[in-house]
């Protein structure tokens, strides 16, 4: 029988960043490595606010292939045929934007996290995308990593019973007394803070754990509670401590989430407690390679603990790429893994929590309020 021919998907990428350059490390890496025989990814064109950069980017990342196209402003990109789907990897504050433009051209939108800066901005991204027809995802790359299915299917199969409590932290220590005030991480008007660029994270974990669990039944949080700390250099969060409570359905737990960019990771990085066990699960939290499950006996001590590690080529960003991929070759317009209902609750939580904490954005940033 013939083998049935690879998908070729096509990109194009917004923005020259850090992000962007990891996830097109990622696109090239062989799909077989990962056994993924359906998809192939291919980098289309660049986009960039300048083009010598855009080529850079090319020679850097993708070893100055031709057939790529440099261009000097994110529109050609949009308006570019040959492109299938966008990344955005673009600062916090411009995503909306940057994603309504491509949506508006008929382009598949994976935009990095956090979506947008706000909830209604995010409503009006999923309103245009369905005007346009066209799939939208946000970049939450935890999701599809072989660790997180693994942990969701524990926790699902429920040998541990209920959970009851989530503790997550994710930490990074940005230097910020030795970076400009115009880094992303400092300045206001790019949406800085910790809350907004590494606070998806422990929430990531909290969403699959208790969002997801079939005794929720998709119900959303019932409580959220914030505290913002400020740094004492521009008007952002440098810490900020989170609780979600769920008790409107036949789960009945909670999240206790933290997020700080002043100090460094703890490990582990989550902990989800259940009636009958625990999962323990290794820094980074974003990308875990490793992770522990603790069953207790009749006492409630660690009667068994079982060690699970995963390995794979390329950073892990690849993962997403091929749901992607996968959800436009099949017609959908979310994906199962990470839908809307995910981005809305995170932006619901951002919202009341940076509204608790009193961080408010400069004027003008955000685009839909
Ligand atoms: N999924 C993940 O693991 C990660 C996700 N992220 C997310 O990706 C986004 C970008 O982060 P990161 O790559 O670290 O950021 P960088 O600062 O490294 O890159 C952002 C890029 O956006 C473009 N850009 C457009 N407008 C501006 C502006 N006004 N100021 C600065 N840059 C601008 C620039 O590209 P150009 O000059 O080419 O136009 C720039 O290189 C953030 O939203 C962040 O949350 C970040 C790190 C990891
Ligand atoms: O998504 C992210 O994960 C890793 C962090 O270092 C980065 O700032 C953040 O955007």
């Amino acid at each position: 029988m013939a083998a049935i021919k690879p998908l070729i998907f096509r990109w194009g990428i917004i923005s020259t960043g850090k992000i962007a350059e990891s996830f097109v490390k990622d696109l090239l890496v062989d799909p077989k490595t990962r056994g993924v025989d359906d998809i192939q990814h291919q980098v289309v064109s660049v986009g960039s606010r300048s083009v010598e950069k855009a080529q850079e980017f090319i020679d850097r990342v993708a070893g100055g292939n031709k057939s790529i196209k440099a261009f000097g402003t994110y529109e050609e990109v949009y308006a570019d045929k040959d492109v299938d789907a966008l990344y955005i990897g673009t600062p916090h504050t411009y995503h909306y934007t940057n994603a309504l433009d491509g949506i508006k051209a008929g382009k598949h939108i994976l935009c990095e996290k956090p979506v947008t800066c706000n909830l209604a901005e995010l409503r009006s991204l999923l309103a245009a995308a369905k005007e346009h027809n066209v799939f939208f995802m946000e970049a939450m790359w935890t999701r599809f990593q072989p660790l997180s299915l693994e942990v969701k299917k524990i926790i699902d199969e429920g040998r541990l019973g209920l959970p009851v409590l989530v503790h997550a932290d994710l930490s990074g220590n940005f230097n910020i007394h030795n970076i400009l005030t115009t880094h992303r991480i400092l300045d206001p008007a790019l949406g800085g803070g910790a809350l907004l660029d590494i606070g998806p994270y422990p929430l990531f974990w909290a969403i699959l754990a208790l969002y997801e669990h079939p005794a929720n039944n998709s119900s959303l949080p019932t409580n959220i509670v914030g505290s913002m700390l400020n740094t004492p250099i521009t008007p952002v969060d440098s810490s900020t401590c989170f609780t979600l409570t769920f008790a409107g359905s036949k789960l009945a737990a909670q999240a206790t989430l933290s997020c700080s960019i002043t100090l460094n990771p703890i490990d582990p990085g989550v902990t989800i407690r259940f009636e009958r066990g625990a999962i323990l699960i290794s820094s980074p939290i974003y990308c875990p390679k490793e992770f522990k499950v603790q069953y207790l006996g009749p006492n409630g001590k660690v009667e068994k603990e079982e060690r699970r590690v995963f390995d794979y080529v390329g950073g892990g960003w690849h993962f997403e790429a091929d749901e992607v991929a996968r959800c436009v070759r099949d017609g959908k317009k979310e994906s199962e893994l990470w839908g809307h209902d995910k981005s809305l609750l995170e932006m619901t939580v951002f919202d009341e929590v940076r509204r608790q904490g009193g961080y408010k954005f400069p004027p003008g940033v955000e685009k839909v309020l």
